[in-house]
């Protein structure tokens, strides 16, 4: 099977600012892909590009082999839970999945009463008066009905406490096993994704910082420890993501598809926080690495 998600020099542009710029990206089929970086990165750009509400203004996209919303066949294969989980206020839980029926062809109606029977939604209940953990459950519950083939989700948890996020974010880990549902989702809570997320795109300052699969990522990246150096003077094939300096020390997380052999280092394995962390932190290419991270 192709590609979920192709993108290749992809960007949208607001008047003169770029909010998603270059960005080429090709996420395999299956996966649970967790879309991370700070506010304003360009998270929400790049998955309203790939559900067709936006236009790029430079680059192209493809979902699941197609141009996003081209035609009825296309929006079938995607759901999108879009920003704040929207429901209709004044429409009851039923009401939902009456419209989810009218409006989408593979509509599996016995899936979505399952769904809000075992969550213990009450069907004549207004979405408006469920709590922002229910109409979460509520806004995925016509997400995974619809059968699509990719289900983007738009920060799906930002509200939700700590227990009705687990609650949601299992709900979601089924629903992607039991309907072999491919996943997008944005967070910016990297221990939810460390939970769920098996792919990973970091997007800082409207670019790619770092993508791919959970573990070649970890497998992938180190963390160095030993003597004061110069990190501009690792060998080729090592890519300093951070490096911090004491009067005596430097600890680096480095990128090296081989093992480290330099004796001088102590590696160790890093884990998934500290690498989205780390590609967080911003750059400062025009100064020397070693006086600009001291
Ligand atoms: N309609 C718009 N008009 C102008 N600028 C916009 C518009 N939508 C987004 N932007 C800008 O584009 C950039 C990326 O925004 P985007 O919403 O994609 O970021 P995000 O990563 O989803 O942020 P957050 O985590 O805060 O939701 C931001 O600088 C934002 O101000």
């Amino acid at each position: 099977m192709s590609a979920v998600l192709k993108a290749q020099g992809l960007g949208k542009r607001y008047g003169r600012r770029w909010a998603l710029s270059d960005c080429t990206l090709e996420i395999p089929p299956g996966r649970v892909v967790g879309l991370v970086g700070p506010n304003g990165a360009g998270k929400t750009t790049l998955l309203n590009l790939a559900v067709g509400q936006l236009a790029p203004s430079a680059g192209a996209i493809e979902v699941l082999g197609g141009r996003p919303a081209s035609g009825p066949r296309q929006l079938a294969k995607v759901g999108f839970v879009a920003q704040d989980t929207p429901t209709y206020a004044g429409l009851s839980v039923d009401d939902h999945l009456r419209l989810g029926a009218r409006l989408n062809p593979g509509w599996d109606g016995a899936l979505a009463r399952e769904r809000i029977g075992r969550l213990g939604l009450d069907p004549s209940r207004k979405a408006g008066r469920l709590s922002g953990g229910q109409r979460a459950q509520l806004a995925l519950t016509l997400g995974v009905a619809k059968r699509p083939e990719l289900l983007i989700l738009d920060e799906p948890v930002a509200a939700l406490d700590p227990l009705a996020r687990r609650e949601f974010l299992s709900g979601l880990m089924e629903a992607a096993t039991e309907h072999s549902l491919s996943v997008i989702l944005s967070s910016h809570l990297v221990s939810d994704l460390e939970r769920v997320c098996d792919h990973l795109i970091v997007l800082v300052d409207s670019r790619v910082r770092v993508a791919g699969d959970v573990d070649d990522l970890l497998a992938s990246h180190h963390r160095l420890s030993g003597p004061r150096r110069d990190p501009a003077r690792l060998p080729a094939g090592q890519e300093v993501v951070t490096a911090s300096h004491t009067d005596r020390q430097s600890t680096l997380l480095v990128r090296s598809e081989g093992a480290i052999h330099d004796p001088a280092w102590t590696v160790g394995q890093v884990g998934l926080e500290d690498l989205v962390l780390a590609y967080m932190t911003p750059k400062t290419p025009d100064r020397p690495a070693l006086e600009a991270l001291r």
